[in-house]
């Protein structure tokens, strides 16, 4: 599936100083007899780190970075800085994202303790909701993708530091080897910071982006529409802004989110301009792990209960209210039709089970299926993004529908994010429960799905709930 990368084995690359200069020299000298450009991918285990401190302390603004974590899994992984990277804008930009990442696999040599998990290369992905930026105003491209300069990442007691780097003829071997050698310093002293959970001791006070009537009369209309048999589903979307009088803090953010929704992907991914997106979603969008796929239909919600009385009693009416099925119902058909265009079979439950997290319970259907016919991961990517959970059913009318509703710009919001390795395992999520931060400001999103039977000031009551799920972690 992939192109193949060139593996050799050297044990001690980040041990000794001196071996590593003698490996970055060879591989110059095979450059300049062949006249190429080639990625060097070292990947070496690493004592126990924290790779959300590492990011802390190395991470500079201008910079591109990717946090991926998984409390519940013990998995973390930290991309910082880049060695190659790839900005499109327009369409095509699954397709032209994974010649980017074929491309340079078969450029790239790749040295070290290979069969640790998330050694090797990985290709750190984001997009955003629409393939194009129409009025301009989005601070992400509609795809970026990039491999790290350095990449720091735990499974449980596992942790491989991978450092990649372009070489060619013209390399300075003394000046790589020199830098690589002292940041590997830099993150031997710096692996670990006491983190706590830390609360806004000032109430920020959120203002609505759009006003929420507008909200609630998009709704109207969307049932109208619906009525009429215009399209069956849509997903609409309010945005509020806080402003904090000091500059958010990331990482102390990010460390909130990880405690409180262990059980969702917390990201953060940066534009290199001083803006992140950050956030914890509940939502996978694929898994590709040794050719098996795993997605997941998720939409349907419901608070959780203050009592466990309360909350069972919410889950019983979730998992038998009509309106809520056909809503999840529409997202599961979606996704089946899609994996067939691509030829994948599929498997699934066939009723739907709970995703319970803090504040929000959400009807789930796993799926999974055998990834057959060299199927890439950005190519299911592109067949599924975006599913009805995040925009509606026909796709291209609700699309439509939601540049007319809504008058902010999704930018990432909602949109795949994740990372591709170079044995084709990759994993996706979607971008929601999150927010957009630039300095002291952030700007939160959250949407709900509108289907016949749907309630304006139930679907607000959702989005508040759901954008409460970021808001009381940002610092
Ligand atoms: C769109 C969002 O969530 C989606 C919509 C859901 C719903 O309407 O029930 C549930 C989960 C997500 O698929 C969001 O959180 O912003």
């Amino acid at each position: 599936m992939f192109a193949s990368v060139p593996v050799t084995h050297h044990a001690n690359l980040f041990e000794d100083r001196k071996e590593l200069h003698q490996f970055l020299l060879a591989c110059k000298q095979t450059l300049i007899e062949k006249g190429l450009q080639k990625v060097v991918s070292i990947s070496l285990p690493s004592k126990p780190l924290d790779p959300l401190a590492v990011l802390d302390r190395i991470a500079e603004p201008e910079k591109l970075h990717f946090y991926w974590e998984k409390a519940n899994q013990g998995e973390a992984i930290a991309a910082i800085d880049t060695a190659a990277k790839f900005k499109l804008e327009g369409v095509d930009r699954f397709s032209q994202a994974q010649k980017f990442i074929d491309s340079c696999l078969a450029n790239t040599i790749a040295t070290g303790a290979l069969d640790l998990p998330f050694s090797g290369p990985h290709f750190f992905c984001t997009f955003t909701f629409f393939d194009e930026n129409i009025n301009g105003d989005s601070p992400f491209p509609a795809a970026t993708v990039f491999l790290p300069r350095w990449q720091f990442s735990c499974q449980k007691d596992c942790c491989v530091i991978v450092a990649n780097t372009v070489i060619d003829s013209n390399a300075n071997i003394e000046v790589i080897a020199e830098n690589i050698w002292q940041k590997l310093h830099q993150i031997r002293l710096a692996n670990y910071r006491n983190f706590h959970l830390s609360n806004y001791k000032q109430k920020l006070q959120p203002q609505d982006v759009t006003d929420r009537r507008n909200f609630q009369s998009s709704v109207v209309s969307a049932l109208q529409s619906i009525r009429s048999k215009h399209f069956s589903k849509i997903v609409l979307a309010h945005a509020i802004e806080v402003n904090s009088p000091r500059p958010f803090h990331r990482v102390d953010s990010l460390n909130n989110l990880r405690i409180i929704y262990p059980d969702c992907y917390v990201f953060s991914t940066s534009n290199g301009k001083g803006q992140d997106f950050i956030g914890a979603s509940p939502e996978r969008l694929i898994r590709i792990q040794e050719r098996e796929l795993e997605t997941d239909a998720l939409a349907g919600s419901a608070p959780r209960g203050k009592t466990a009385a309360e909350d069972a009693y919410f889950a019983e009416l979730l998992l038998r209210s009509e309106k809520e099925r056909r809503e999840h119902r529409v997202v599961i058909d979606f996704i089946v039709d899609r994996l067939s265009n691509l030829g994948l079979s599929h498997q699934r439950l066939p009723i739907p089970g709970l995703l319970q997290l803090s504040n929000i319970q959400h009807l789930w259907t796993p799926i999974r299926g055998k990834i057959t016919g060299g199927v890439q991961p950005l190519q299911i990517l592109a067949e599924l993004h975006p599913t009805p959970a995040v925009a509606g059913d026909p796709r291209d009318i609700a699309l439509s529908q939601i540049r007319r509703y809504e008058a902010f710009d999704r930018s990432v919001y909602a949109a795949p994010l994740g990372w591709i390795d170079h044995r084709g395992n990759s994993e996706f999520v979607v971008g929601i429960r999150s927010a957009l931060i630039d300095s002291d400001r952030a700007r939160l999103y959250a949407g709900a799905g509108i289907v016949a039977g749907s309630d304006p000031d139930k679907e607000l009551a959702e989005i508040q709930l759901k954008l409460q799920a970021l808001l009381k972690a940002l610092v």
